[in-house]
């Protein structure tokens, strides 16, 4: 796949944004950006976490009314507030993270939905031709998805092409037949395991080659360096840059959006002392995939778990801190066997987990930051009747400033966070209690390259007090960068251990998708 710069024979911009603001309780989001999307480019938006990359969406969707500024689209300029709608009646077509699609639904009921979606009143839905019209626009993108599949058979790359094939079907029904069209879409592979992602990416291919313009907001610098044609980096709100892909390095795009060089970790080797018992440990645990799996984690190391979707990697964590029930084997806590681990008695052992899905199991939208991380604390220091809300607000306070978390209050409601922050201060939260073990499932996944590499000097400091932990990612470079060794799995069991200098991306990815044993 290689990405072409595209403004060729028509200079006109599909899309083109002047001066947008947007500010909250008059804390400014976006400072006047200007942005411009060219007929057949994929254009990535990159940007620290808080620098106003969701802003600018939610606006663009009428989520927001921005403050001032204004865009043309398809020629026509449409001046701020844009409305309940947004953009949307004048071409633009969205994918939010979330996809927007409901479990229980079949693929051609949400198809559907667009075609009628706005009319009042009854409406028949023509359903033979909706089949029709759905079918062709799956073969199209080339898409191998039963119209009468409900959401929760699919695949989680499959989810997201639905969602992207979806958006482009809902603007074809509204616009001329072969108008470019402008879809927007925010990070659609954050939640999708590496492997996965060029299967996505050929779905943008097409949407290139036919001449459309697609806006990718994403936090991977290498996908983004792969797929797009040209690239705008916001900074505080702010513009930092517009650049050509190709040419481009991923040291030009870190310093753009860190406004400063980029600096690399030295990784040091752990002092593991393997005579002492293992502060975590698996025996023949078995779960929905993970079999019969042997794994001992020793204080000091970082355990890294990687494998393809499906093969355990993401169930792991779970299993471990008695999040999921297993089918059969047992935990051990510094060489005790705890046969049914729950999540209490793993917290007590000091062992604590940061699932992968932050919205639904990690932290209260509707909680205050504070709040959300004196929650650990609160049996702790409450001195009898009375909690030290003082003592937590400064512990709270310094590991908002450590770990740069955007806005720097800790009374912020969690859920106006950006999506980065949030998990800023998940996991400041849990290396406040001091943990013995820390599990992570995709730590890392919609964090910025700077809060990345805090995160892992934090988990180095914390693991050269002794923490041990096990993180599980198909995030290859966070391995190289993290582990001390890792585990590949298979099918629920380890196919190779890889260990110190051997830990490379070539060495992962060859581990993980060959078809021996490595
Ligand atoms: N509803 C809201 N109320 C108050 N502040 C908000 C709200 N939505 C966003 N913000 C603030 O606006 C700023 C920009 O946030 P935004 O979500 O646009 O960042 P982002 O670039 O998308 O970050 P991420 O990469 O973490 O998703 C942040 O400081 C955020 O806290």
């Amino acid at each position: 796949m290689t990405a072409q710069h595209p403004p060729s024979a028509d200079p006109a911009p599909l899309l083109e944004i002047r001066q947008l603001t947007k500010s909250f309780n008059g804390v400014s989001a976006l400072s006047g950006v200007d942005l411009a999307m060219y007929p057949g480019e994929v254009h990535g938006l990159l940007g620290a976490n808080g620098s106003g990359k969701s802003t600018l969406i939610k606006v663009l969707a009428g989520v927001h009314d921005a403050d001032g500024g204004e865009v043309t689209v398809h020629g026509t300029r449409v001046s701020t507030p844009f409305g309940a709608r947004g953009l949307r009646d004048h071409g633009l077509g969205f994918v939010h993270q979330d996809l927007g699609l409901a479990p229980s639904g079949t693929v051609l009921e949400h198809m559907a939905l667009d075609s009628g979606g706005t009319s009042v009143g009854l409406k028949r839905v023509p359903w033979g031709r909706e089949r029709e019209r759905v079918s062709e626009l799956l073969d199209r993108f080339g898409i191998d998805i039963h119209p009468d599949a409900t959401i929760d058979m699919l695949t989680p790359v499959q989810r997201a092409m639905l969602a992207v094939v979806r958006a482009v079907g809902g603007q074809e029904l509204k616009s001329e037949p072969g108008r470019p069209q402008i879809l927007v879409l925010d990070e659609p592979t954050v939640f999708l395991p590496r492997q996965e992602v060029d299967v996505l990416f050929a779905v943008l291919d097409r949407l290139r080659d036919r001449g459309d313009a697609v806006l990718l907001v994403s936090h991977d610098l290498d996908e983004i360096l792969q797929v797009t044609d040209r690239v705008t980096v916001f900074r505080n709100g702010g513009l930092a840059g517009t650049r050509e892909t190709r040419g481009a390095t991923r040291d030009d795009l870190v310093s753009l959006i860190l406004g400063s060089k980029a600096e690399h970790l030295t990784k040091h080797d752990a002092v593991v002392d393997s005579d002492a018992p293992p502060v975590l440990a698996a025996r023949a645990l078995t779960g929905e995939r993970v079999h019969n799996l042997d794994l001992e984690v020793y204080a000091g190391e970082v355990v890294g778990v990687t494998g393809l979707a499906g093969s355990g990697t993401e169930e792991l964590p779970d299993l471990l801190f008695g999040a999921r029930a297993a089918k059969s084997g047992s935990v051990e806590h510094q060489g005790a066997q705890v046969h049914d681990p729950t999540p209490a008695r793993s917290m007590d052992a000091g062992v604590v987990l940061i699932p992968a899905n932050r919205k639904e199991q990690g932290g209260s939208l509707e909680l205050s930051v504070l709040e959300n991380m004196s929650l650990p604390f609160l049996g702790r220091r409450a001195g009898g009747a009375l909690i030290d809300w003082a003592g937590l607000r400064r512990q709270a306070d310094e590991t908002l400033a450590r770990l740069r978390v955007k806005p720097q209050d800790s009374s912020a409601m969690f859920g106006h966070l950006s999506g980065g922050n949030q998990q800023k201060v998940l996991i400041g939260k849990w290396m406040d209690t001091q943990p013995t073990v820390m599990l992570l499932n995709e730590p890392t996944q919609g964090v910025d390259v700077g809060a990345r590499r805090e995160i892992f000097k934090l988990v180095r400091e914390a693991t050269q007090k002794g923490m041990a932990v096990l993180c599980a990612t198909t995030d290859y470079e966070q391995l190289v960068e993290m582990a001390d060794r890792v585990v590949v799995l298979d099918q629920g069991e380890i196919r190779a251990e890889l260990r110190g200098d051997h830990i490379t991306k070539d060495a992962l990815a060859s581990a993980v998708y060959s078809e021996e044993v490595a």
